[in-house]
Protein backbone atom coordinates (compact mmCIF):
# COMPACT_ATOMS: atom_id res chain seq x y z
CA UNK A 1 0.00 0.00 0.00
CA UNK A 2 1.17 3.60 -0.76
CA UNK A 3 1.86 5.66 2.30
CA UNK A 4 -0.19 8.85 2.96
CA UNK A 5 1.04 11.91 2.04
CA UNK A 6 1.01 14.49 4.60
CA UNK A 7 0.49 18.08 4.05
CA UNK A 8 0.78 20.90 6.96
CA UNK A 9 0.12 24.95 6.93
CA UNK A 10 3.05 27.12 7.88
CA UNK A 11 1.39 30.41 8.50
CA UNK A 12 3.68 33.44 9.42
CA UNK A 13 3.81 35.64 12.58
CA UNK A 14 3.94 39.42 13.52
CA UNK A 15 5.30 40.56 16.73
CA UNK A 16 2.51 42.98 18.59
CA UNK A 17 4.85 43.99 20.88
CA UNK A 18 8.49 43.16 21.25
CA UNK A 19 10.77 44.15 24.11
CA UNK A 20 14.35 43.22 25.02
CA UNK A 21 15.14 42.82 28.90
CA UNK A 22 19.18 42.05 28.79
CA UNK A 23 21.62 40.40 27.07
CA UNK A 24 22.31 37.14 27.78
CA UNK A 25 26.02 35.49 28.88
CA UNK A 26 24.80 32.93 25.60
CA UNK A 27 24.87 35.69 23.04
CA UNK A 28 20.97 35.61 22.57
CA UNK A 29 18.58 38.27 24.34
CA UNK A 30 15.96 37.90 26.78
CA UNK A 31 12.86 38.81 25.58
CA UNK A 32 9.22 39.36 25.92
CA UNK A 33 7.26 39.02 22.88
CA UNK A 34 3.31 39.19 22.58
CA UNK A 35 3.05 37.03 18.69
CA UNK A 36 0.33 35.95 16.56
CA UNK A 37 0.05 34.51 13.23
CA UNK A 38 -1.76 35.72 9.97
CA UNK A 39 -3.38 34.32 7.21
CA UNK A 40 -0.11 34.06 5.13
CA UNK A 41 1.39 31.10 4.78
CA UNK A 42 3.64 28.47 3.04
CA UNK A 43 2.64 24.80 2.86
CA UNK A 44 4.67 22.11 3.65
CA UNK A 45 4.12 18.35 1.67
CA UNK A 46 5.64 15.56 2.94
CA UNK A 47 6.09 12.50 0.97
CA UNK A 48 7.55 9.36 2.56
CA UNK A 49 10.81 7.93 0.85
CA UNK A 50 11.84 4.28 0.85
CA UNK A 51 15.31 5.43 0.35
CA UNK A 52 16.72 6.64 3.67
CA UNK A 53 17.28 10.36 3.46
CA UNK A 54 15.83 13.75 3.33
CA UNK A 55 15.52 15.69 -0.06
CA UNK A 56 14.04 19.41 -0.45
CA UNK A 57 12.53 21.20 -2.63
CA UNK A 58 10.63 24.73 -3.22
CA UNK A 59 8.71 26.81 -5.26
CA UNK A 60 8.75 30.25 -5.05
CA UNK A 61 11.08 32.35 -3.25
CA UNK A 62 14.42 32.06 -2.66
CA UNK A 63 15.63 28.99 -0.15
CA UNK A 64 18.57 27.61 0.79
CA UNK A 65 17.66 23.65 -0.44
CA UNK A 66 20.41 22.11 1.72
CA UNK A 67 20.89 21.19 5.86
CA UNK A 68 20.65 24.81 6.16
CA UNK A 69 16.77 24.84 5.66
CA UNK A 70 14.99 25.17 8.52
CA UNK A 71 12.74 22.48 7.46
CA UNK A 72 15.46 19.76 6.44
CA UNK A 73 16.89 20.95 9.75
CA UNK A 74 13.66 19.47 11.67
CA UNK A 75 13.28 16.68 9.66
CA UNK A 76 16.70 15.61 10.56
CA UNK A 77 16.20 16.23 15.01
CA UNK A 78 13.44 13.90 14.66
CA UNK A 79 15.13 11.35 12.30
CA UNK A 80 18.05 10.43 14.17
CA UNK A 81 16.43 11.02 17.90
CA UNK A 82 14.34 8.04 16.73
CA UNK A 83 16.45 6.27 14.81
CA UNK A 84 14.14 6.48 11.35
CA UNK A 85 15.12 4.33 8.86
CA UNK A 86 13.03 5.71 5.75
CA UNK A 87 13.64 8.64 4.04
CA UNK A 88 11.37 12.05 3.57
CA UNK A 89 10.88 14.26 0.32
CA UNK A 90 9.85 17.98 1.80
CA UNK A 91 7.92 20.09 -1.00
CA UNK A 92 7.87 24.07 -0.07
CA UNK A 93 4.97 26.14 -1.32
CA UNK A 94 6.92 29.41 -0.32
CA UNK A 95 4.62 32.12 -0.17
CA UNK A 96 5.46 34.04 3.23
CA UNK A 97 8.60 36.67 2.26
CA UNK A 98 11.97 35.59 3.23
CA UNK A 99 14.07 36.97 5.99
CA UNK A 100 11.20 39.61 6.72
CA UNK A 101 10.45 39.22 10.27
CA UNK A 102 7.62 37.02 9.71
CA UNK A 103 9.22 33.36 10.53
CA UNK A 104 8.75 31.72 7.79
CA UNK A 105 11.74 29.54 8.09
CA UNK A 106 10.54 28.82 11.46
CA UNK A 107 7.21 28.01 10.61
CA UNK A 108 7.90 25.26 7.94
CA UNK A 109 10.13 24.42 10.47
CA UNK A 110 7.49 24.06 12.82
CA UNK A 111 5.07 22.76 10.17
CA UNK A 112 7.81 19.83 9.29
CA UNK A 113 7.69 18.69 12.66
CA UNK A 114 4.40 18.51 13.22
CA UNK A 115 4.06 16.29 9.73
CA UNK A 116 6.36 13.93 10.32
CA UNK A 117 5.23 13.26 14.20
CA UNK A 118 2.48 11.82 12.33
CA UNK A 119 3.90 10.29 9.56
CA UNK A 120 6.26 8.79 11.58
CA UNK A 121 3.69 7.83 14.32
CA UNK A 122 6.16 9.43 17.25
CA UNK A 123 3.32 10.60 19.25
CA UNK A 124 4.60 13.86 20.80
CA UNK A 125 2.71 16.31 22.41
CA UNK A 126 2.69 19.71 20.75
CA UNK A 127 4.90 20.75 24.17
CA UNK A 128 7.26 18.28 23.52
CA UNK A 129 7.56 19.23 19.56
CA UNK A 130 8.08 22.61 21.12
CA UNK A 131 10.82 21.66 23.31
CA UNK A 132 12.50 20.14 20.19
CA UNK A 133 11.51 23.44 17.96
CA UNK A 134 13.72 25.40 20.05
CA UNK A 135 17.07 23.79 19.32
CA UNK A 136 16.01 25.13 15.70
CA UNK A 137 15.83 28.15 16.16
CA UNK A 138 14.02 30.84 19.02
CA UNK A 139 10.47 31.48 17.16
CA UNK A 140 9.99 27.34 16.29
CA UNK A 141 8.60 26.88 19.41
CA UNK A 142 5.63 29.54 19.11
CA UNK A 143 4.79 28.31 15.67
CA UNK A 144 4.47 25.17 16.90
CA UNK A 145 1.59 26.48 18.66
CA UNK A 146 0.57 29.07 16.65
CA UNK A 147 -2.86 31.24 17.48
CA UNK A 148 -1.55 34.18 20.02
CA UNK A 149 1.05 34.13 22.76
CA UNK A 150 3.37 35.63 25.04
CA UNK A 151 7.00 34.75 24.37
CA UNK A 152 9.90 34.98 26.82
CA UNK A 153 13.34 33.32 27.35
CA UNK A 154 15.39 33.78 23.70
CA UNK A 155 11.30 33.17 22.47
CA UNK A 156 11.11 29.29 23.51
CA UNK A 157 8.84 29.91 26.57
CA UNK A 158 4.93 30.24 25.44
CA UNK A 159 1.99 31.24 27.07
CA UNK A 160 -0.79 30.85 25.02
CA UNK A 161 -3.51 33.86 25.20
CA UNK A 162 -6.92 34.10 23.46
CA UNK A 163 -7.33 35.59 20.49
CA UNK A 164 -6.84 39.34 19.83
CA UNK A 165 -10.29 41.74 18.85
CA UNK A 166 -10.38 40.56 14.72
CA UNK A 167 -9.20 42.98 12.40
CA UNK A 168 -7.31 43.25 9.24
CA UNK A 169 -3.57 42.92 8.70
CA UNK A 170 -1.74 44.94 5.67
CA UNK A 171 2.01 43.57 5.82
CA UNK A 172 4.11 45.91 3.28
CA UNK A 173 7.89 44.19 2.50
CA UNK A 174 10.22 47.00 1.09
CA UNK A 175 12.50 44.48 -1.43
CA UNK A 176 15.44 44.16 1.20
CA UNK A 177 16.17 41.02 3.63
CA UNK A 178 17.09 41.79 7.38
CA UNK A 179 19.38 38.91 9.28
CA UNK A 180 18.23 38.77 12.64
CA UNK A 181 21.82 38.21 14.02
CA UNK A 182 23.14 41.73 12.88
CA UNK A 183 20.10 43.55 13.83
CA UNK A 184 20.59 42.10 17.20
CA UNK A 185 23.92 43.08 17.55
CA UNK A 186 24.11 46.76 17.39
CA UNK A 187 20.81 47.04 19.86
CA UNK A 188 21.79 49.17 23.00
CA UNK A 189 19.89 47.05 25.63
CA UNK A 190 20.35 50.14 28.35
CA UNK A 191 19.49 52.47 25.87
CA UNK A 192 15.62 51.24 25.00
CA UNK A 193 12.25 52.49 24.89
CA UNK A 194 10.51 49.75 26.45
CA UNK A 195 6.69 48.49 25.30
CA UNK A 196 4.05 47.87 27.83
CA UNK A 197 4.22 44.03 27.60
CA UNK A 198 1.55 43.65 30.27
CA UNK A 199 -1.13 46.37 28.35
CA UNK A 200 -1.08 44.27 25.61
CA UNK A 201 -1.33 41.18 27.32
CA UNK A 202 -4.60 42.63 28.83
CA UNK A 203 -5.51 44.60 25.70
CA UNK A 204 -5.83 41.12 23.86
CA UNK A 205 -7.55 39.65 27.03
CA UNK A 206 -10.31 42.20 26.81
CA UNK A 207 -10.32 42.18 22.83
CA UNK A 208 -9.99 46.06 23.00
CA UNK A 209 -8.48 46.73 19.17
CA UNK A 210 -8.22 50.48 20.48
CA UNK A 211 -5.71 49.34 23.35
CA UNK A 212 -4.59 46.96 21.51
CA UNK A 213 -3.07 49.66 18.57
CA UNK A 214 -2.02 52.17 20.86
CA UNK A 215 0.15 49.84 22.71
CA UNK A 216 1.98 48.58 19.86
CA UNK A 217 6.06 48.45 20.10
CA UNK A 218 9.17 46.74 18.92
CA UNK A 219 12.40 47.62 20.20
CA UNK A 220 14.37 46.49 17.50
CA UNK A 221 12.76 49.71 15.61
CA UNK A 222 15.48 51.39 16.91
CA UNK A 223 17.99 49.71 14.95
CA UNK A 224 16.79 48.41 11.77
CA UNK A 225 14.70 51.94 11.41
CA UNK A 226 17.78 53.85 10.93
CA UNK A 227 19.65 51.13 8.92
CA UNK A 228 16.86 50.84 6.59
CA UNK A 229 15.55 54.18 5.70
CA UNK A 230 12.84 53.06 3.54
CA UNK A 231 11.19 51.00 6.48
CA UNK A 232 10.64 54.17 8.32
CA UNK A 233 9.29 55.58 4.92
CA UNK A 234 6.98 52.72 4.89
CA UNK A 235 5.90 53.38 8.60
CA UNK A 236 5.20 56.46 8.13
CA UNK A 237 3.47 56.53 4.80
CA UNK A 238 1.03 53.40 6.39
CA UNK A 239 0.51 55.48 9.76
CA UNK A 240 -0.60 59.05 6.52
CA UNK A 241 -2.91 57.01 5.33
CA UNK A 242 -4.46 55.90 7.84
CA UNK A 243 -4.22 52.47 9.51
CA UNK A 244 -5.01 52.31 12.91
CA UNK A 245 -1.72 50.96 13.77
CA UNK A 246 1.83 50.64 12.52
CA UNK A 247 4.73 48.93 13.56
CA UNK A 248 7.71 47.23 12.33
CA UNK A 249 7.69 43.02 12.93
CA UNK A 250 10.20 41.54 14.44
CA UNK A 251 13.77 42.47 13.07
CA UNK A 252 12.29 43.76 10.06
CA UNK A 253 11.79 44.95 7.87
CA UNK A 254 8.19 44.59 7.17
CA UNK A 255 6.17 47.07 8.21
CA UNK A 256 2.51 45.74 9.37
CA UNK A 257 -0.99 48.25 9.53
CA UNK A 258 -3.62 47.00 12.06
CA UNK A 259 -7.33 48.18 10.60
CA UNK A 260 -10.71 47.54 11.81
CA UNK A 261 -12.79 48.20 8.84
CA UNK A 262 -12.26 46.97 5.18
CA UNK A 263 -12.86 49.29 3.01
CA UNK A 264 -9.62 51.32 4.77
CA UNK A 265 -7.64 48.22 4.10
CA UNK A 266 -8.71 48.78 0.14
CA UNK A 267 -7.62 52.22 0.28
CA UNK A 268 -4.51 51.89 1.92
CA UNK A 269 -3.11 48.83 0.20
CA UNK A 270 -3.71 51.01 -2.81
CA UNK A 271 -1.89 54.19 -1.83
CA UNK A 272 1.27 51.59 -0.42
CA UNK A 273 1.18 49.60 -4.10
CA UNK A 274 2.80 52.88 -5.46
CA UNK A 275 5.73 52.40 -4.12
CA UNK A 276 6.16 49.23 -2.09
CA UNK A 277 5.25 45.96 -4.69
CA UNK A 278 5.43 43.21 -1.87
CA UNK A 279 1.79 44.39 -0.24
CA UNK A 280 -0.19 41.58 1.35
CA UNK A 281 -3.86 42.35 3.15
CA UNK A 282 -5.09 39.73 5.54
CA UNK A 283 -6.40 38.64 8.56
CA UNK A 284 -4.96 37.65 12.14
CA UNK A 285 -5.45 34.00 12.74
CA UNK A 286 -6.14 34.42 16.24
CA UNK A 287 -6.28 31.26 18.71
C1 LIG B 1 13.45 38.70 16.15
C2 LIG B 1 12.42 37.61 16.05
C3 LIG B 1 11.14 38.04 16.81
O1 LIG B 1 10.09 37.15 16.64
O2 LIG B 1 11.95 37.34 14.75
P1 LIG B 1 12.44 37.50 13.22
O3 LIG B 1 12.71 38.92 12.92
O4 LIG B 1 13.64 36.64 13.04
O5 LIG B 1 11.26 36.99 12.43
C4 LIG B 1 12.93 36.29 16.69
O6 LIG B 1 13.12 36.41 18.06
C5 LIG B 1 14.14 35.71 16.06
O7 LIG B 1 13.99 34.33 16.12
P2 LIG B 1 14.80 33.34 15.13
O8 LIG B 1 14.77 33.89 13.74
O9 LIG B 1 14.26 31.96 15.35
O10 LIG B 1 16.25 33.51 15.69
P3 LIG B 1 17.42 32.47 15.95
O11 LIG B 1 17.67 31.70 14.69
O12 LIG B 1 17.19 31.71 17.20
O13 LIG B 1 18.62 33.47 16.21
C6 LIG B 1 19.25 34.21 15.19
C7 LIG B 1 20.24 35.15 15.87
O14 LIG B 1 19.52 36.25 16.47
C8 LIG B 1 20.04 36.57 17.74
N1 LIG B 1 19.01 36.38 18.78
C9 LIG B 1 17.87 35.69 18.51
C10 LIG B 1 16.89 35.55 19.48
C11 LIG B 1 17.12 36.13 20.74
N2 LIG B 1 16.21 36.04 21.70
N3 LIG B 1 18.27 36.81 20.98
C12 LIG B 1 19.21 36.96 20.02
O15 LIG B 1 20.23 37.60 20.25
C13 LIG B 1 21.25 35.68 17.95
O16 LIG B 1 22.35 36.39 17.52
C14 LIG B 1 21.00 34.52 17.01
O17 LIG B 1 22.19 33.96 16.55
N1 LIG C 1 12.27 27.12 4.99
C1 LIG C 1 12.84 28.33 5.01
N2 LIG C 1 12.13 29.40 4.64
C2 LIG C 1 12.69 30.65 4.68
N3 LIG C 1 13.94 30.89 5.06
C3 LIG C 1 14.70 29.86 5.44
C4 LIG C 1 14.17 28.55 5.44
N4 LIG C 1 15.13 27.75 5.89
C5 LIG C 1 16.19 28.50 6.16
N5 LIG C 1 15.96 29.79 5.88
C6 LIG C 1 16.92 30.90 6.09
O1 LIG C 1 16.55 31.53 7.32
C7 LIG C 1 16.80 32.93 7.27
C8 LIG C 1 15.62 33.68 7.91
O2 LIG C 1 14.51 33.48 7.14
P1 LIG C 1 12.99 33.70 7.61
O3 LIG C 1 12.59 32.68 8.59
O4 LIG C 1 12.19 33.81 6.36
O5 LIG C 1 13.04 35.16 8.23
P2 LIG C 1 12.87 35.83 9.64
O6 LIG C 1 13.82 35.16 10.59
O7 LIG C 1 13.22 37.26 9.38
O8 LIG C 1 11.46 35.70 10.06
C9 LIG C 1 17.06 33.28 5.81
O9 LIG C 1 18.39 33.67 5.72
C10 LIG C 1 16.83 31.99 5.04
O10 LIG C 1 17.79 31.80 4.04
Amino acid sequence: MEKRKVSVKAPAKINLSLDVLSKRPDGYHEVEMVMTTVDLADRIELTPLEENKITIESSGGFVPLDGRNLAYQAALLLKEEFHIKEGVHIHISKHIPVAAGLAGGSSDAAAALKGLNEMWGLNLSLDELAERGAKIGSDVSFCVYGGTALATGRGEFIQLLNAPPPCWVLLAKPPIGVSTAEVYRNLKVDNLEHPDTAAMVDAIKQKDFSKVCSQLGNVLESVTLNMYPEVRQIKEQMIRLGADGVLMSGSGPTVFGLFQHESRVQRVYNGLRGFCNEVYAVRILGE
